[in-house]
């Protein structure tokens, strides 16, 4: 047992040194947590194996922050286990497994940059060297700024620092990029991809679809407080949105498109139809041979966002 383990900063049991640690960083069994009448997060099964970049993808009120905040042991499940390597989360949260981000939260006033990261670092068994915060966290040029006074990309690059201070072997990140313009946003997941790349487990909430489609090896879609869909990226796409054959028709008529070979649903705006397919070579064979005139004709995969609407059967999320 090492001599830190009796540090007075860590009271939970030394869950560092177990010789085998378990394959999967995150368990989620049974899990329900309701608010009044309120089903927040209902029967949740989900296994994260070590390792993996999962986001967790969901509209507006699907859960996800309920089932992090579980996860951070920030909260109790109604039902059910959550286990972080095999431990509660609060052991774990203690023994500096999991760094967390959370959506906001105010930074200590009047400290610089540095100086949080390094009271941050103080806190944990085995942190990162302080350099190597700062560059993965491009903070380097901004070490000797206050953090208050940051902007708000800038605030949530401190935040990020902070969570991987102590080489948590878990990184949970509820909507990270939240206050990032498109360049910080691109510079943010490249230090993601470069923490997540030493074989750390990283969990990610976020409404951007193209986040997870570039960023996660597993996509988990939840609404509802329920798993929908679980897979890469592509396979959902594959499984919940066929392909897509798109043309201009102008103002002839549309009737009957929507019951070519194939087609499992139609969208008409203006002179433009979207045709969603699960046998595009047929349907526009079938488009064709029926005589009717189209132009632009293209045939695409359905995307991640056609896909998460199929899915969560919410319209009210689009790309930012
Ligand atoms: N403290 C609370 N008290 C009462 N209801 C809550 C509380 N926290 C969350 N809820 C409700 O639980 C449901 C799930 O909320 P949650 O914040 O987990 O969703 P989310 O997927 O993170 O949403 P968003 O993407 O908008 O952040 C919502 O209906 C929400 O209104």
């Amino acid at each position: 047992m090492s001599s830190r383990t009796r540090d007075s900063r860590h009271y939970a049991p030394d869950l560092r040194e177990s010789s085998v640690i378990p394959m999967n960083a995150i368990t989620f069994t049974g899990v329900s947590k309701s608010y009044g009448a309120v089903r927040a997060v209902e029967a949740l099964d989900l296994e994260i194996a070590a390792g993996q970049a999962v986001a967790l993808l969901g509209p507006n009120g699907a859960g996800k922050s309920t089932s992090i905040n579980m996860l951070l042991g920030l909260i109790r499940p109604t039902a059910g286990t959550v286990g972080v390597f095999g431990q509660p989360p609060d052991a774990a949260v203690r023994a500096g497994w999991i760094g967390a981000m959370p959506q906001d939260g105010a930074l200590v006033p009047g400290l610089t940059v540095r100086e949080v990261v390094e009271f941050v670092r103080s806190l944990y068994p085995e942190p990162m060297p302080l350099d190597e915060v700062l560059s993965l966290a491009n903070l380097t040029s901004l070490a000797k700024r206050r953090a208050d006074q940051l902007s708000g990309g800038q605030a949530q690059r401190v935040r990020f620092a902070i969570a991987v201070a102590g080489a948590p072997r878990l990184l949970v990140l509820d909507e990270p990029t939240a206050a990032m313009d498109v360049e910080s946003r691109r510079s943010f997941w490249a230090s993601m991809r470069a923490y997540a790349a030493g074989g750390r487990t990283i969990l990610f909430a976020t409404h951007y679809l193209e986040e997870a489609d570039e960023n996660a090896d597993r996509v988990v879609v939840i609404s509802r407080g329920q798993v929908v869909a679980d897979g890469t990226a592509q396979e959902i796409k594959s499984a919940a949105g066929g392909r897509t054959v798109r043309f201009t028709i102008g103002d002839r008529p549309t009737a009957g498109l929507d019951t070519l070979p194939g087609v499992t649903g139609m969208e008409v705006r203006g002179g433009s139809v979207r045709l969603r397919t699960t046998d595009p070579d047929a349907t526009v064979q079938a488009l064709y041979a029926s005589g009717v005139e189209v132009r632009d004709l293209e045939v695409k995969g359905a995307d991640l966002e056609e896909a998460f609407l199929s899915l969560t059967g919410d319209k009210s999320t689009t790309r930012p």
